[in-house]
């Protein structure tokens, strides 16, 4: 790697008119690139952050608290696009609450806030050059938010993303736009200095700055916070919270062994397997709100002294160029975080904070519940709960993702969440006027939900009309949540016999014709049909002109009375129309050959084009890829195919009675089955698979793992450690992380978890979590995997065919539950399917699951079968 990736940057940087700061913070992190760096902080450097000082332990008289924000500003970070709800513009653009944007109800809490002080406390955004227009312009109706002497943004700089393996800049023609990104938020200190906007606070007397999100409603300008940060002469202060296992991924504080200072660490910060100790919530018990108070005299001083780098621990982000497009080039972004400013300033501190200085709107299910009457504005535009206890849990479907799609189905304002516990939508209904959610509520396959609904409110002994959270979820229920979080996955040039099995995603042409020229279906003569005419009667002699083999291009034509011998496959020689079989003549290699028989024009000659012509459509999209299909490729000279990607699914087992097979067993242990029924089921199902193994019964290493596997596996499945019991390891390290855990009507297969795994760059991995013994585990897989499985290759029908099949014999079942018995399944005589059960019907019968080739369905409503009545049938093997 040469300086040139670095020459070549700074060129476009000077040529976009970016400042000599700008671009000295660009080469002191470029250099650390170059040199490898990776910006890690290892567990072995750093001490758990310890006690800090608690907020509501603060106690500030009114007199300190105007002294205090008399010489603050407020700096809101607003270069966010929203892209993540499907926004393009600025996200703090958005109405939030009450008819209010982000921007408005920051302008007006910050007018609240110098109302009732009789400060000034000035308000800056940092826009990036896409949010400037559309923020200043929500700011206008505030005549009187711009402060004198100060603009109301400042842009952040910007930097040129690079190639990973030549570090140039990267070249995107097709949207130039995209070559270029944000150097992350903690570019917010260099663009104060080049915009001039500290210089021109500090002129206005004003020492302290606050800094936070826009999206962040909860991150006001506390006059408590400014206060202790003035009385205890603090150079920065960063606001923490306490740390919740669903605050597992955000970055946390520490304690630096070599200096003492407090560091930050972000997800992209944690070393390669040390993701257990970042995600201790116990170890690490509180994390960053991204509130960060600073004193702007002293950033001055740090800036001046370093000629504007201040040395925040790089962030090498990989990215794509276009990051709506997963095929478009990788590109490394480089980056720094404003939080990990900490570390750079002697003396900093922490202050526990709390959760109401984080509200952060980072989703539509967070959308949902800021615009309900959950919450409200008050006087002072704070965001209060109307009402007690935790804020509902939302968990909408992803017909609701985006802002567009989720307006269009609450056209009537949200349901009133003040006596919601939670609420999950599966299907994408269309939401009335006035609608009421209390407790629990699940929606599911619902096309509209009627103005006036009260949902989740039942009358005492009333069957619910639709099941709840920690209830019962019927098999389809269940099927349905998890499909709707499933589409095809993208498509990819593969090479042909990479792609059996798959789904063709564009229709493939014909670049040639077939046959490619006019060719021989029989070793024999090439003769004009008119030479022969009349040898039926007498055999008549042709002079041999030459000879083709399959291959050769014939130098020669055939003019009347001449005939080259000829091979199958090989080209007609010109002026020959017709062939006459080897058999039907005497044979001669050379001079003459005795032909005794007649042929008319086109006899055993196969026409160029016949079978294909160059431009038509050889194989259509959604024709799944076979043996033949592969000859027609192949043979139109395709080495590759564009189909949906095979996915990649990794199956770990958990519980510590676990042990391989081939290993000897311990007391109380048991060989693992599961792993290996799993991977043949996923292979099966057309997808590539691994076995990662067992893991004991350690939420830690199960998280180490999922955090290591989360990167390359489009699906992962785990068993076991999913129902009731003390050690039930999935269930207790996945509640919370986007997993949802279930009962499900079936028997058996009652306990399953799903949901999807963020993984690195916030890739979603599905996961399923199936129970442990090896009938339920099976069943699960058939019944849930499968289906699921062929949605992402976009083979159909997703569900295995039922059929109809007469029991030999009876059987009992459970009332309320789908249950899936064992069976084995033949033909009679009449050529019906007749079905008989397993004798071992518990799900621990391995023996009796190896047996069968079938399941059976016995409906929910039906308690028993006996012989002769007819069930449905799955065929689990191929039928001959
Ligand atoms: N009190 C309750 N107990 C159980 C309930 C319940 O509702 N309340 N549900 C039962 C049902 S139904 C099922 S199914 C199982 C599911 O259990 P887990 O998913 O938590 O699985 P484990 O407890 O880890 O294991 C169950 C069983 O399977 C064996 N096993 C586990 N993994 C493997 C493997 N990879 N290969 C072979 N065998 C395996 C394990 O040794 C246990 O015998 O819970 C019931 N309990
Ligand atoms: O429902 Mo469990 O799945 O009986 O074995």
């Amino acid at each position: 790697m040469s300086d040139q990736g670095l020459r070549a940057s700074v060129e476009l940087m000077r040529e976009r008119g970016l400042g000599p700061e700008a671009i000295r913070v660009f080469e002191h992190y470029f250099h650390q690139l170059q040199a490898g760096a990776l910006g890690t902080i290892p567990e072995d450097s750093i001490e758990p952050l310890g006690d800090i000082q608690a907020l509501g332990e603060v106690h500030v008289s009114d007199e300190e608290a105007r002294a205090a924000l008399s010489k603050t500003a407020v700096i809101k970070l607003n270069g966010g696009l929203g892209t993540g709800m499907g926004m393009t513009g600025a996200k703090s653009a958005l109405e939030v609450k009450d008819g209010l944007t982000f921007l408005d109800i920051i302008a007006l809490q910050v007018l609240a806030l110098r109302e009732r002080w009789g400060v000034e406390l000035p308000l800056v955004l940092m826009n990036s050059f896409r949010t400037s227009e559309e923020s200043l312009a929500i700011l206008e109706k505030y005549p009187d938010l711009p402060v004198e002497g100060l603009p109301l943004d400042f842009i952040q700089n910007a930097e040129p993303k690079l190639c990973p393996d030549s570090l140039m800049p990267v070249r995107w023609p097709r949207d130039p736009g995209l070559e270029w990104c944000p150097p992350g938020h903690g570019d917010i200190y260099v663009s104060l200095v080049t915009s001039g906007v500290l210089d021109a606070l500090l002129e206005k007397g004003i020492r302290y700055a606050f800094l936070s999100n826009s999206d962040n409603l909860g991150a006001t300008c506390d006059p408590d916070v400014a206060a202790w940060m003035v009385e205890h002469g603090l150079p920065y202060v960063a606001e923490v919270c306490t740390r919740t296992k669903s605050d597992r991924k955000g970055g946390h504080l520490a304690v630096r062994k070599a200096d003492g200072r407090i560091v930050l660490r972000d997800t992209a910060m944690v070393a390669e397997g040390e993701e257990r100790f970042f995600r201790d919530i116990k170890r690490h018990n509180t994390f960053n709100a991204n509130n960060v108070w600073v004193d702007l005299e002293v950033l001055r001083e740090r800036m001046t002294q370093k000629e504007g780098v201040l040395g925040l621990p790089i962030i090498v982000n990989r990215k794509n160029v276009d990051p709506a497009d997963p095929s478009s080039p990788e590109v490394i972004q480089i980056e720094s975080a404003m939080g990990t400013a900490i570390e750079v300033f002697e003396g900093s501190e922490a202050i526990l904070v709390p959760r109401t200085r984080f509200r952060p709107v980072k989703t539509t299910n967070d959308l949902l519940v800021i615009r309900s009457d959950f919450f409200s504005l008050d006087e002072s535009y704070h965001v209060v709960a109307a009402v007690e206890g935790p804020e509902p849990f939302v968990d909408l479907d992803s017909a609701y993702r985006f802002v567009s799609g989720f307006e269009k189905r609450f056209p009537k304002g949200v349901p009133s969440m003040r006596d919601c516990t939670s609420l999950r939508v599966i299907g994408d209904p269309v939401f009335g006027r006035n609608i009421r959610c209390v407790g629990d509520v699940l929606i599911d396959g619902y096309r509209r939900v009627l103005d006036d609904a009260v949902l989740g409110e039942l009358p005492p002994g009333a069957v619910p009309p639709v099941s709840a959270p920690g209830e019962v979820r019927t098999v389809d229920e269940h099927l349905r949540a998890i499909l709707s979080t499933l589409e095809p996955a993208p498509t990819q040039r593969t090479p042909l016999t990479e792609a059996l099995g798959l789904v063709v995603a564009r229709d493939v042409r014909a670049e040639i014709n077939l046959p490619h020229f006019d060719n021989a279906s029989m070793d024999g003569y090439a003769v004009r049909a008119e030479s022969l005419a009349g040898a039926a009667e007498a055999p008549l002699r042709l002079r041999i002109v030459g000879e083709v083999a399959a291959g050769q291009q014939p130098p020669f034509s055939v003019g009347p009375g001449e005939a080259a011998r000829i091979m199958t496959g090989a080209p007609i020689p010109e002026g020959a129309d017709a062939v006459i079989a080897v058999e039907d003549t005497d044979g001669a290699a050379s001079g003459e050959v005795e032909c005794r028989t007649a042929v008319r024009a086109g006899r055993y000659v196969r026409p160029r084009g016949e079978d294909v012509t160059s431009g038509s459509v050889v194989v259509g999209a959604g024709s799944v890829v076979g043996a033949r299909t592969l000859a027609l490729l192949a043979a139109c000279g395709h080495a590759e195919v564009e189909v949906h990607r095979r996915p990649h699914v990794v199956v770990i087992s958990t519980g510590a009675e676990l042990v391989a097979p081939g290993e000897p067993l311990g007391p109380g242990q048991i060989h693992d089955s599961n792993s290996s029924m799993l991977w043949a089921a996923a292979v099966g199902a057309g997808a590539s698979a691994e076995v990662r193994g067992v893991v004991g019964d350690s939420e830690e290493e199960l998280i180490a793992v999922l955090d290591e596997v989360a990167a390359a596996a489009d699906v992962v499945i785990t068993s076991g450690g999913v129902s009731m019991g003390a050690y039930d390891v999935v269930k207790g390290a996945l509640s919370g992380e986007g997993i949802d855990f279930v009962k499900v009507a079936m028997q058996p297969g009652k306990p399953q978890g799903y949901g999807l795994l963020t993984g690195p760059g916030g890739r979603q991995v599905p996961l399923f979590a199936l129970p442990g013994n090896p009938v339920s585990s099976f069943v699960s897989f058939e019944v849930f995997v499968r289906p699921a499985l062929r949605r992402l290759m976009r083979l159909t029908p997703e569900k295995r065919r039922l059929r109809p099949a007469t029991l030999i014999s009876g059987v009992d079942s459970f009332g309320g539950r789908r249950q899936f018995g064992r069976a084995v399944v033949s033909r009679s005589a009449e050529g019906t399917l007749v079905a008989a059960p397993v004798a071992g019907q518990g799900s621990h019968f391995v023996a009796d699951l190896s047996r069968a080739n079938a399941l059976f369905v016995v409906p929910e409503d039906v308690t028993e079968l006996v012989a002769g009545e007819v069930v449905d049938v799955l065929l689990l093997d191929p039928e001959a």
